[in-house]
């Protein structure tokens, strides 16, 4: 991050970075619903409600009172509308503020305490209360109803994937059984290449980024110590690279997708984004949580029709280790743990919706709340871990009084740049100690992931705020997708390399990784290590991390994984081999986009000089030492 952008952080340090809120309260439970939905920017949904598909369903919130409720769910309440929106929590029971119904107001409860805790309901519907045993093929599959939901949505052919979905395809991909949820990867690693911006064209930067359907090239040029210039390429493999041609919507149908029926099964799934900063996590993350919800309605208008399922949403921020609610006026919000060690963030209101429009409201609301700065990369530099949460609930028994119970989740996290922790050298207090936070954050984050991947006893959840907020989705029946961002020019070189080996980290903790797999990961790694003489990887050298290359969890107060690490630990190039990773700068040719054309490079073949065995257990260990 150049001194510019440091500047910037600078200039809002100590708190007084960018939030822009809105002035009106959010959650005053004295104003009423109108008033509310005027501040809230919500009049216009009145002509967009009326575009609602006719199979659009009030009955569907399961008892007779609930239909009734929603039929009524008063024409009067936004002009004509007939969506439905409540915040939840804090509830002192489970009917709260903001609730307008037949001309009557619910003030809000917000006490919070034992009670918030008892109704922030994280625990999943027991197995005995089937979350569908809906599952008809007929009903699957409605053109009509399912488009008239969105038909703006194109219906595109993916120009790199080929994969050409209609957007009622989520009816028809919804699982018919467990065995179909279970075939839904438990960790999907994607990476996503933005292209170059203006900034980087200007500045005559290059695109070193190649891609492949499921695996890139990194060309870095280096210097020799003759000061001669030659590029080594960096190879990695994961589930799926998505070029800057990709859109938005196929970034949905390529990670989010895919899991949006299984949340209806008793499952919690995360959908974070990793990368430096400007690298394209908040663009990547941002329509996400609104395509995913529009699937969940469209599954719950459809496929689960009178099933009683309800929607809610609800939007925080992580901010220097403390919880903010975005969608109430950045309200302070503590965590706590019940007797049944479940994890509940006091105060955090939750909103029942009904309606795409009135999710895209609060998104919105939501990120113009949250915590931004200024980078050199990023004018709106995210400063916080951001997350959205989706949850299905039902009613116990379809009995409408009875708080209802969580199905499933679906979290989508925007983390804060990477690099925050490894940037310590031009910048004050406050941007270091974020730096740290966000460092351990992240760290914690793959821990869990490795752990809940390895199906170990124990999730080291504890390892910091943001981990401990996602416990519930770490245990259990869990997927997780995992979106890297990463910034096509040269002068991002480093920080791409640091978070596609941390991508590569997280898949390589995938299951079934560990034996095969793991001998041509190895091999794509051994491309990229290969510069590393191997007869210096020593097990007695590196003793202390070869079990592992992470920290113990009661390491990562200490540990942190700047890039000065990497420097440390990265071993002096080999001069005289693998030449065959090497090419000269000649072997480029420049595109107008900055895009580099690489001429094709011999493949390199491993030189066996040990035991294949012995080779590969050296190789993982050199691996392991340079992320
Ligand atoms: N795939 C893309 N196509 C077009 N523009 C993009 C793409 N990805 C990112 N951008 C643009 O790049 C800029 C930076 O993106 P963004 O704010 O998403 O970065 P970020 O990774 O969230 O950064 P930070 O960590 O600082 O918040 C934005 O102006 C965004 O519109």
């Amino acid at each position: 991050m150049n001194g510019a952008g440091r500047q910037g952080l600078r200039s809002g340090a100590a708190g007084v970075h960018h939030q822009r809120q809105y002035s009106d309260n959010f959650l005053d439970g004295s104003s009423n619903g109108n008033r509310w939905l005027q501040s809230a920017g919500l009049q216009h949904l009145q002509s967009s409600s009326n575009q609602l598909p006719p199979l659009q369903d009030y009955n569907l919130y399961g008892g007779a009172q609930g239909g009734r409720m929603y039929r009524n769910a008063p024409r009067s309440f936004n002009g004509g509308n007939e969506f439905y929106m409540e915040p939840s929590t804090p509830p002192g029971g489970y009917r709260s503020s903001m609730q307008k119904k037949n001309g009557e107001d619910f003030s809000v409860d917000s006490s919070p305490g034992l009670l918030d805790l008892h109704s922030f309901d994280t625990e999943l519907l027991p197995p005995e209360m089937p979350a569908s045993n809906a599952y008809d093929a007929n009903s699957l599959y409605q053109p009509g109803g399912g488009r008239s939901f969105d038909d703006s949505e194109p219906y595109m052919l993916s120009k790199q994937t080929g994969r050409a979905r209609a957007p009622e395809n989520i009816l028809k991909s919804f699982p018919a059984d467990k065995e179909k949820t279970n075939s839904v990867a438990k960790i999907k690693v994607v990476v996503r290449k933005r292209p170059m911006n203006k900034k980087e064209l200007a500045k005559n930067e290059e695109d070193i980024i190649e891609t492949y359907s499921n695996s890139l090239t990194v060309h870095e040029t280096k210097l020799k110590v003759d000061l001669t210039q030659y590029v080594e390429k960096h190879e990695f493999v994961f589930d799926a690279v998505l070029n800057e041609e990709v859109t938005n919507d196929e970034v949905y149908r390529e990670t989010v997708e895919p899991i949006v029926p299984i949340i209806f099964e008793r499952t919690k799934a995360t959908c974070f984004a990793y990368g430096q900063t400007g690298s394209g996590k908040t663009y990547t993350m941002k329509p996400l949580p609104l395509k995913a919800s529009r699937d969940i309605l469209r599954l719950m208008h459809h496929t689960y029709r009178n099933q009683g399922f309800q929607l809610f949403v609800s939007f925080f921020e992580i901010y220097g280790g403390k919880l903010f609610d975005l969608l109430n006026d950045r309200k302070k919000l503590c965590m706590r743990e019940d007797g049944k060690q479940q994890v509940c963030i006091v105060g955090l209101q939750e909103y029942r919706v009904s309606d795409v429009e009135n999710i895209k409201d609060l998104i919105e609301k939501g990120n113009s709340t949250r915590s931004t700065g200024t980078t050199g990369a990023n004018e709106e530099s995210s400063r916080s871990h951001a997350i959205l949460q989706l949850a299905i609930k039902r009613s116990v028994d379809g009995n409408e009084s009875k708080p209802p119970r969580l199905v499933g989740k679906l979290s989508f996290i925007d983390l804060a740049g990477s690099e925050r922790g490894a940037d310590t050298t031009d910048n004050d207090k406050q941007t270091r100690i974020e730096g740290a936070e966000i460092n351990k954050s992240l760290l914690a984050l793959k821990e869990c992931i490795r752990a809940l991947d390895n199906d170990q006893g124990h999730i080291p959840f504890r390892g910091s705020k943001l981990t401990e907020v996602l416990r519930d989705s770490f245990v259990g029946n869990s997927r997780t997708v995992m979106i890297s961002c990463i910034s096509p020019s040269t002068g991002s070189c480093e920080h791409t390399l640091n978070t596609l080996r941390y991508a590569d980290r997280v898949k390589s903790l995938s299951k079934g990784n560990n034996s095969k797999k793991d001998v041509l990961s190895s091999n794509f790694n051994l491309k990229e290590s290969s510069t590393v003489p191997l007869s210096s990887v020593t097990g007695s050298a590196y003793e202390d991390r070869t079990t592992d290359g992470w920290p113990d969890e009661n390491e990562w107060d200490d540990f942190s994984p700047s890039e000065e690490y990497y420097e440390q630990v990265k071993p002096p190039l080999k001069k005289n081999g693998k030449m065959e990773l090497y090419a000269t700068t000649d072997d480029k040719l420049k595109k107008p986009s900055g895009q580099i054309k690489w001429k094709d490079l011999p493949k390199f073949e491993p030189q066996t000089t040990h035991a294949e065995d012995d080779l590969n257990a050296l190789l993982q260990v050199s691996c392991r030492l340079l992320r």
